[in-house]
């Protein structure tokens, strides 16, 4: 298969879709991989590791897109990049799809093929593709939120940790998932008195055996959301319902209740946010102020760590990268339940219940696809 790489356009978006030591395997496999000119670059990657692995370098984002049959990038498509997409092309990225009704009608005119990272999902509900972001992106909100709450940046002007005499600063986590438990972990670490709410005894279960002492957790529902707000120096929001749009948790009025200062990190921003006052900001301009609270909702968090981010989103999406270009998409997902529902847009149709419920569009059912092999 013909694979491109095309480098990433949308504001500070410095991940890339695949590493040369990804072109590498994928080669091996038989496949012809060409990268955009310097795709790779703020990863770490110069343009001769990808010749030394065997991609072919072209010079225009054009050029990629108008070469492969297979597209692999990190982020989903912004505007100037919907008209480069093909018929029948392939598209394997992060969609969040039931954020943007802009984005989902313009892949259904597309008439393209798109797999959705974020939506893989193994048998146990885990999201394999989204595991290794959803990670980075928690372990920043504490960093970021830390920030925001220096005075100078329009915070509180507390220390998480606190110190020895001063109460630590208190955090409050919505959605005890992967976001949840690495936001947790490193508040925690600071010395932060922190509280997890989730909806998922078991998971408040497991989350009360395994964290430190100066983490509790409680069930989610407005009344515990109301008590805690008001006396929270940090809010991160990490609730989830996979391909859904996200609940909002944290209602406008509820504002009011909060202290001045108080900093939100709504990381579901990508889903539409669990704020109701949360619009998704960009790592140049990535906070406002609204009712003097603080917030914080770059869509794309891990895209300021290319380092690291880049190398643990390669070392999950490649396996099934290699099955979609070695089986091609129908034969690949009708093998492999976790990617069959990656599939969210076929030719103009979607195939994920919870985006055609979002928009109220017409659902296909997906085994229409997958089980008429050609
Ligand atoms: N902004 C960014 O750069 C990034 C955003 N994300 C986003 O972060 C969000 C969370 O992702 P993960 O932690 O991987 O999801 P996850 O599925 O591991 O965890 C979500 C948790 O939310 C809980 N939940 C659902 N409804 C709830 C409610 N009403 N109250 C409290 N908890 C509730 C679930 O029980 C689950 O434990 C997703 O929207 C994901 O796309 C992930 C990575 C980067
Ligand atoms: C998951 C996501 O939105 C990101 O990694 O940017
Ligand atoms: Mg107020």
């Amino acid at each position: 298969m013909i694979i491109g790489v095309p480098k990433e356009i949308k504001n500070n978006e410095n991940r890339v879709g695949v590493t040369p030591a990804g072109v590498m395997e994928l080669v091996r496999h038989g496949h012809t991989v060409f990268v955009q000119q310097s795709a790779g670059l703020q990863s770490g990657f110069e343009d001769d590791e990808y010749i030394g692995a065997g991609a072919k370098i072209l010079p225009t984002i054009e050029e990629v897109y108008q070469t492969a049959e297979m597209i692999i990038k990190v982020k989903e498509p912004i505007a100037p990049e919907y008209s480069l997409i093909k018929k029948d092309q392939l598209l394997f990225t992060y969609f969040h799809f039931a954020s943007s009704e802009v984005l989902t009608r313009a892949m259904i005119d597309s008439g393209s093929v798109c797999v959705s990272y974020e939506t893989v999902e193994d048998p146990d509900r885990s999201l394999p593709l989204l595991t290794p972001m959803s990670e980075v992106a928690g372990r920043m909100s504490i960093q970021q939120g830390a920030k925001y709450l220096e005075k100078p940046l329009k915070g509180r002007g507390i220390l998480l940790g606190g110190v020895p005499g001063v109460a630590p600063a208190k955090v409050l986590v919505l959605g005890g998932g992967v976001v949840g438990t690495q936001a947790a972990k490193m508040a925690a670490g600071m010395g932060a008195d922190v509280t997890i709410l989730d909806i998922s005894p078991k998971r408040l279960k497991y989350l009360d055996d395994v964290m430190p002492a100066n983490v509790n957790t409680e069930y989610s529902n407005e009344y515990t959301i109301r008590k805690h707000i008001k006396t929270s120096d940090l809010i991160v929001g990490g609730v989830l319902i996979p391909g859904a749009k996200a609940p909002k948790l944290i209602t406008r009025d509820m504002l009011k209740e909060m202290r001045p200062g108080t900093v939100l990190v709504d990381v579901a921003v990508d889903q539409g946010g669990c704020f109701e006052t949360t619009k998704p900001t960009t790592h140049q301009d990535p906070v406002y102020i609204i009712d003097d609270v603080v917030h914080y909702s770059v869509a794309n968090m891990p895209g300021a760590v290319p380092y690291t981010s880049t190398m643990a989103l390669t070392n999950v999406t490649l396996p099934y990268a290699i099955q979609l270009a070695n089986k091609g998409w129908k034969k690949a997902c009708a093998e492999n339940e976790p990617l069959k529902k990656g599939l969210n847009v076929i030719n103009g149709d979607v195939v994920y219940p919870a985006i055609s419920e979002a928009f109220d569009l017409p659902l296909k059912d997906v085994n229409a696809y997958t089980s008429k092999l050609d």
